[in-house]
């Protein structure tokens, strides 16, 4: 899947006086979770063309030369008026910088706090902002009577979309994307990209469901016939089913009856980058998390969604010794709302001493907090590793709230019951002992699975249910490979297995393996190997139902047999 392709620009006029410009990248554009599929992005900017011209969307530093390069090559520059940000963060803004060298009249339209986060970024910079509410509208002439429509987010506070009546592309920005590359413009065989667009939301979307719910219900009046996205294919083909999917998957999280607070604040976007990846192992947990960025929230806000909580979490980079004022403000607001009984969580993006971390850590256990991990210290960015570890101690953080709610729920009596007596046939399906071992790049894990059967003969071909919450579940995407090491009855594999592995623990420490063609670890105690790779995988549930095809294979002893798990009840494994 990871491409060496170099990065380049597709354009390609797609609406009356409207071209995009889709900067590549094959490979993995940085470390942060949203990425973790390592399918590439596209960062995609637009250009309306009328009585005046503008470009909406700049990408990122790492295309800033292409872009311009594709730009000016189309089009004259001297004619640009408007530059509309729908989001700004520090790479983008470099990207403007250096159109403003080229183009220094233009006006930049952005949101008030789009407007904040630019004059920061570029101090020195003189910068032509025109700021815009929800509802204005920028004229461009030959029926091109742009309207803007604010969409702020606790990651994006500035974050707009703006509707063109007349092509009725609504340019959205962060929403309905995915991080995929390729040279599909179009989202032609949408279903293909499903699977994409849910691992987005899930990471990007998941943790601030509720202003996800009110964009939607901004965006729903508008008749739109194509979501021009920041990062993807466009949507045009499975537009209806992508907006009622969003709408789905925020009301699976605003249903949850476990929640978290994410309390954070990030001046360079490292804590963020921390914050995003422990979000994401708590959703997978079936866990919803209110994430509040605490430089753009209000004390109510944070009181509420503590209130709510089960747990809470806070992170803070170090700055000058301290933490910011946000969040010192956010700490005494927790300390004074949190019920003693909520579980804690605290990390952070540090250089050299990271007395913020220090700070959030011994203030809440002075306040009698139990926490339900070490304290994260991460050293200023994040690399793949920290991030997955980061993904993990959410999802057990996440598994403790729901253990401790379920503890203090009175206990029924079901033995007799009709459910009880369903558990219990469930339970007399029996699967055979296996575990699923994968490595993608430094990353590996193994999973012991006994919901596994053969669902093909030809081409071979097998099912694997896992559980949305495992860590190998992210390995496990289309296209990934992986070996299914079947256990051999009466050897000690499944023991190794059956014990509970502390977040980004190595599952293979003491066991004897060998890399298979595929790249995955083969156990050599297993009975027999299967080297697979998954074909398409399919949500049921609290599990994803994976169907992997099987590429080769081996018996390693033929006189054993097949380990077989047999369970009284349908309720565990
Ligand atoms: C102006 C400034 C002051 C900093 N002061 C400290 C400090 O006192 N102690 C420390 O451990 N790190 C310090 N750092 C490093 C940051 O904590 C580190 O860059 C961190 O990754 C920032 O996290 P963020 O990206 O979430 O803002 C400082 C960085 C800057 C830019």
């Amino acid at each position: 899947m990871i491409n060496n392709k170099p990065r380049d620009t597709q354009i390609i006029p797609i609406s009356a006086e409207t071209t995009v410009i889709r900067s590549r990248t094959w490979d993995r554009l940085k470390f942060e979770i949203e990425y973790a599929l390592q399918k590439g992005t596209t960062a995609n900017s637009f250009i309306i063309k009328a009585h005046k011209t503008a470009v909406i969307d700049l990408p990122g530093e790492s295309f800033t030369e292409i872009f311009l390069k594709a730009l000016t090559q189309r089009f004259s520059v001297s004619e640009i008026d408007y530059v509309i940000c729908g989001h700004i963060n520090p790479n983008r803004a470099v990207t403007l910088k250096a159109l403003l060298e080229i183009a220094p009249d233009v006006t930049i339209i952005c949101s008030n706090p789009g407007a904040i986060s630019l004059r920061k970024i570029l101090p020195d910079q003189a910068l032509n902002i025109q700021v815009v509410k929800g509802g204005d509208t920028l004229d461009l002439g030959q029926g091109h009577n742009l309207e803007f429509i604010l969409t702020p987010s606790p990651r994006w506070s500035d974050q707009m979309c703006t509707y063109d009546p007349k092509t009725q592309i609504l340019y959205t920005g962060k929403l309905f994307g995915a991080h995929v590359c390729g040279d599909q413009i179009f989202d032609e065989g949408w279903q293909v990209y499903r699977d994409d667009r849910r691992y987005y939301f899930d990471c990007l979307m998941a943790p601030h469901a509720n202003q996800v719910e009110t964009a939607l219900e901004k965006l729903a009046n508008k008749s739109a016939k194509l979501y021009a996205t920041g990062h993807g294919p466009l949507v045009r083909y499975g537009l209806t089913e992508l907006t009622g999917l969003y709408k789905t998957w925020v009301e699976q999280q605003q249903n949850q009856q476990n929640r978290v607070a994410l309390i954070y604040a990030s001046a360079y976007g490292n804590t963020a980058i921390v914050a995003q990846a422990i979000a994401r192992g708590i959703t997978k947990a079936g866990v919803a998390v209110d994430s509040i960025n605490c430089e753009f929230t209000d004390p109510e806000e944070i009181k509420t969604a503590v209130t709510q909580s089960a747990g809470f979490i806070m992170g803070s980079p170090t700055l000058g010794g301290h933490a910011p004022t946000q969040v010192q403000t956010a700490l005494g607001l927790v300390i004074s709302t949190a019920d003693k009984q909520q579980l804690a969580g605290v990390f952070g993006s540090y250089g050299w001493s990271g007395e913020a971390i220090d700070l959030l850590e011994g203030k809440l256990r002075d306040a009698g907090y139990r926490f339900g991990f070490d304290p994260i210290r991460v050293k200023f960015k994040p690399t793949d590793t920290i991030i997955k570890y980061c993904e993990e101690v959410g999802t057990d953080f996440a598994q403790l709230v729901k253990r401790r709610q379920k503890q203090k729920k009175p206990k029924a009596s079901v033995s007799e019951s009709q459910s009880a007596r369903t558990e219990q046939a469930v339970g007399r399906i029996v699967g055979s002992l296996s575990v699923v071992t994968t490595r993608k790049g430094e990353l590996s894990n193994a999973m012991l699975a006994s919901w596994v059967s053969q669902a093909s003969f030809s081409p071979p071909g097998l099912t694997i249910a896992v559980a949305k919450e495992r860590a190998i579940a992210d390995l496990m995407h289309r296209g990934d490979k992986f070996v299914l090491n079947i256990l051999q009855e009466g050897k000690q594999l499944r023991k190794h297995f059956m014990k509970n592995f502390a977040p980004g623990e190595d599952r293979f420490v003491g066991l004897e393996t060998e890399t298979a063609e595929n790249g995955c670890p083969i156990l050599k105690q297993a009975l027999a190997y299967l080297e697979c790779r998954v074909n398409d995988r399919m949500e049921c549930g609290d599990h994803w139902l994976v169907y992997a095809v099987v590429d080769s294979g081996k018996v390693l002893d033929n006189e054993g047999i097949t380990a077989v798990h047999h369970r009284k009840t349908g309720i565990y494994y």
